[in-house]
């Protein structure tokens, strides 16, 4: 039976917004689209604290259109207005502070996603650990501070300028049931950030002190492939409560995973357990397994190490594609979710999400 627009719209007229008037009579509905028994859409808040409010909403709202005869599978998003007009902050300026703490204060864990080599995917793992956390009830954050090269204004599908109300504080933007923070969304995309180590540094600072992150479980921070001054920083300044390094399993990727290793060792972080990533490509054609970037150096590595293997993930063409259209696979049903929700139901169990 072939599902229809109209459908879905009658079932979230009947949601409620606490504040009053519908989904459907508010016009917050957008991008909806069905493809065959799968359904997508993105709920758009008026206001980042209006979106933190509304998660049980979207929850509603996937179960609503699960209702329906047909609907096999239904993915929404939560996204922000940000407010109108008020001037941004002004970023990039040197540390304050000398070595005080930048840890914000409503937030019970900070966990850092670390890869030594740049490519191997650390962004994709950090964006739908947050959105798999999220989808555990957890009160995620995530906090891009690979400034260098953005990259999670993208791959969370968000684009709005972050702005203050008060010019002392930024207000996250809200994707996904995760509050998120870029350098991304404060600079030109097109322009390079051409920045010494103390302007890197300041930058970092105010996205962890002048942003109001509120009340989180987890602030997850994807940093920086290699080993400089921003995660010297966090590290120094900020205590995170466990770091996760990513790699491929290529040698190369793997020489420089263990630098961002020893650079956890030496700044007393400690490293909860390595992903490797692209670990195989299963050929959707005829299932033949190729392990194109090497087999099994990072589980390796870990055994080597007395390290957890957090996880495996293959090359998959699904968290690429969903990767580039901001909307994390994590937050679909298929076995990329799943496999992201075992990693953070695990991490919640041990107490570190
Ligand atoms: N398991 C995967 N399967 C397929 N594509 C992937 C996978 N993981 C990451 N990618 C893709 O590889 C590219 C690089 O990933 P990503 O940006 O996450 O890497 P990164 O380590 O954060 O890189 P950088 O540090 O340079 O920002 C992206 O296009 C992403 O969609």
């Amino acid at each position: 039976m072939s599902i229809t627009r109209a459908d879905i719209e009658t079932r979230l007229a009947l949601l409620e917004l606490p504040d009053g008037g519908t989904l459907m009579s508010r016009d917050m509905v957008r991008a909806l689209t069905i493809t065959g028994s799968e359904v997508r859409f993105v709920i758009e808040a008026p206001s980042p604290e209006m979106a933190r409010m509304m998660e049980p909403l979207r929850a509603a709202a996937e179960r609503a259109a699960l209702t329906l005869p047909g609907v096999s599978h239904a993915s929404v998003a939560l996204t922000a207005h940000a407010a109108p007009a008020a001037p941004s902050l002004k970023v990039g300026g040197h540390p304050k502070g000398g070595n005080s703490s930048i840890r914000p204060e409503g937030v019970a864990s900070i966990l850092a996603v670390a890869s030594g080599k740049g490519g191997v995917g650390k962004s994709t793992v950090a964006s739908n650990l947050a959105v798999a956390l999220a989808r555990k009830g957890r009160r995620v954050g995530l906090l891009d501070a690979d400034i260098h090269g953005p990259s999670q204004p993208r791959m969370m599908g968000v684009s709005a300028r972050p702005v203050s109300v008060d010019g002392q504080s930024m207000e996250p933007l809200v994707a996904h049931g995760v509050s998120m923070m870029s350098i991304g969304l404060m600079l030109d995309p097109a322009s390079a950030v051409v920045w010494r180590g103390p302007m890197l540094m300041g930058a970092l600072q105010q996205m962890m002190t002048q942003v109001t992150w509120g009340t989180l479980d987890v602030l997850i921070v994807d940093l920086p492939p290699g080993t400089g001054d921003v995660q010297l920083t966090l590290c120094q300044r900020a205590r995170p409560d466990g770091a996760i390094v990513v790699s491929t399993p290529q040698d190369v990727a793997l020489l420089d995973a263990r630098k961002a290793l020893d650079m956890f060792r030496t700044l007393e972080t400690p490293v909860l357990g390595l992903i490797e990533n692209m670990s195989v490509f299963h050929c959707p054609d005829c299932g033949h397994e190729a392990h194109i970037f090497g087999h099994g150096g990072v589980r390796d590595e870990a055994e080597r190490l007395g390290l957890p293997l957090l996880a495996a993930l293959p090359i998959d063409l699904e968290t690429r594609l969903a990767g580039d259209a901001g909307v994390p696979v994590a937050g679909g049903g298929g076995v990329m979710a799943k496999a992201y929700g075992a990693l953070a139901q695990r991490l919640i169990g041990e107490g570190v999400a």
